[in-house]
């Protein structure tokens, strides 16, 4: 069995709501690399962008996955852009079952709609979501497994990763 679940996906696709709620079913640990990030620096990701750029963040989310994905039993919920490095990839391959969550553009955009802290979609939310996603379209396709959440609630989605742990 896999002793860790990485969970990655377009923001939004439920990644940190549902690696919560998985991590307290299998009585793991959950970490969220974002969070991570944000208590590490003592800056949140926004603040983070402004300052130093995306290339900085980019540099911390690597380093969150060095230090975690050595650890077991866990759950590790990724930031939406987590995948675009192949560096990033391998790290998660390696070190856990990697599932994609997947959501269409259109409920994507109403579950970030309400949220400033997304420095990527800052301005037209609807614009922005659908620049990424067209940007993103194959970013999720390492994944062996992907999980469509558009009419499941968080806890059938984390119930439904859980049976495939278990398969
Ligand atoms: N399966 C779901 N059904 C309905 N609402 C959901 C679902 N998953 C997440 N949500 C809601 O969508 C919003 C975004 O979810 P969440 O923060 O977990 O996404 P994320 O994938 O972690 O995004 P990011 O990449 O920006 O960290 C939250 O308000 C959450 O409650
Ligand atoms: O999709 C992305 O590139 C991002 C998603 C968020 O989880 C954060 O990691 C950050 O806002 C960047
Ligand atoms: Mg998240």
């Amino acid at each position: 069995m896999q002793r860790n679940i990485v969970l990655v996906g377009f923001m939004g696709t439920g990644k940190t709501t549902v690696g919560r709620i998985l991590a307290n079913r299998l009585g793991w640990t959950f970490t969220d690399t974002d969070a991570f990030i944000q208590e590490q620096t003592g800056m949140t990701i926004s603040r983070m962008f402004e300052e130093h750029g995306e290339a900085f963040f980019r540099e911390r989310e690597t380093e969150a996955l060095q230090e975690l994905l050595q650890r077991r039993n866990q759950v590790v919920s990724t930031g939406g852009g987590a995948v675009l490095l192949e560096e990033n990839r391998r790290l998660m391959l390696e070190n856990g079952l990697v599932v994609a969550m997947k959501a269409e553009e259109a409920v994507i955009v109403e579950r970030v709609r309400g949220d400033k802290g997304r420095p990527l979609l800052q301005g037209d939310v609807v614009e922005r979501v659908h620049t990424l996603v067209e940007a993103r379209r194959h970013a999720y396709d390492f994944a062996p497994v992907q999980l469509h959440t558009d009419r499941l609630p968080p806890e059938e989605a984390a119930r439904r990763i859980e049976e495939m742990l278990e398969a």
